[in-house]
């Protein structure tokens, strides 16, 4: 069985509050989009995890994905599974591609073993693997508060927009990102906000992160600047970043040729 668990934009993110448990209350809109990992499985004689593409730090047992197997395992006596992870989706991006990896592993025990476990049951699952994980259960766009884990569905269609995203060769540290930053109560609600035509976006849905972030990474800045620069109708940094993207209703042809060197692109 094979999947292509994607990457996550999230439009607009306001950092709440810090809770006692440490972790931060957020609202921000989830968004999918196409840039997608492949994940496939098969039973095996033993539970092990081959990887090819980006290279993930750390050992396999420190995979989001044999997380989620042992995970399950816990509670479903599931046979041993060789999963094999082919990565497209840069981490430490903001793009989410870790929890997604792990929620599509979820979502693969459940429909190949038949394990009977409802969207609200695997939600709960995913919630303990990380923040942004539940929203790949459903994977439709919606808005998030807590943690980044209730969510609601929220009625945004980006298709007649190309979504282009910039990546510096640097990663961004999620942890690092929300030390640094400031907490404050939103003036606006960004379920409504995000209703607003996207041209109107650059003044309205702002991430918080860029604030804390921009200052430290100006190589970020600048490739949001690019992206305006090139005809973006809006263009904001991922959750905590370094990813920034922009959407565009009209893509020039020779976008490629302004990108500086050392910058990835995806689209
Ligand atoms: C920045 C976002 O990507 C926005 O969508 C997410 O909030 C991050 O979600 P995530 O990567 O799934 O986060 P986790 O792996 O659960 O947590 C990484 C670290 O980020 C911090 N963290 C994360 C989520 C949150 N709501 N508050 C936090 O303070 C915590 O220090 C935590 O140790
Ligand atoms: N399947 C996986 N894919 C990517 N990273 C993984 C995976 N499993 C474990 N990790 C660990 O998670 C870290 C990346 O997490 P991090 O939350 O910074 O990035 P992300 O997946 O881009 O999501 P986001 O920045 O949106 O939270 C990696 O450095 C790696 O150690």
């Amino acid at each position: 069985m094979i999947v292509f668990p994607n990457a996550k934009i999230n439009i607009g993110l306001h950092v709440v509050a810090k809770r006692p448990d440490g972790y931060h209350n957020l609202e921000t809109v989830f968004y999918p989009v196409q840039l997608s990992d492949a994940l496939e499985m098969a039973e095996s004689r033993e539970t092990k995890l081959t990887t090819s593409g980006i290279e993930v730090d750390g050992p396999p047992e420190k995979n989001l994905v044999l997380k989620a197997w042992q995970l399950l395992s816990r509670d479903f006596d599931l046979p041993p599974v060789h999963f094999h992870l082919h990565k497209n989706i840069p981490f430490g991006a903001g793009l989410g591609g870790g929890s997604a990896d792990a929620a599509f592993t979820l979502k693969m025990l459940n429909d190949f073993f038949s394990l009977q476990i409802g969207p609200g049951e695997l939600k709960k699952y995913a919630s303990t693997l990380g923040a942004d994980c539940p929203f790949f259960i459903e994977n439709k766009s919606a808005f998030a508060t807590g943690i980044g884990n209730e969510l609601s569905p929220v009625d945004i269609d980006l298709s007649e927009f190309q979504v282009v995203i910039l990546k510096p060769g640097f990663s961004v540290s999620t942890q690092e990102a929300y030390g640094n930053i400031v907490p404050a109560h939103p003036e606006f609600n960004l379920a409504e906000l995000a209703k607003l035509p996207v041209e109107r976006w650059k003044e309205t849905v702002i991430n918080d992160f860029e604030k804390s972030v921009f200052p430290a990474y100006p190589e970020i800045k600048k490739c949001r600047e690019i992206l305006y620069q090139q005809g973006a109708n809006y263009a904001s940094m991922t959750g905590s970043g370094s990813a920034v993207f922009g959407l565009f209703r009209h893509l020039p042809a020779d976008f490629d040729n302004f990108i500086p060197r050392g910058i990835y692109i995806y689209r």
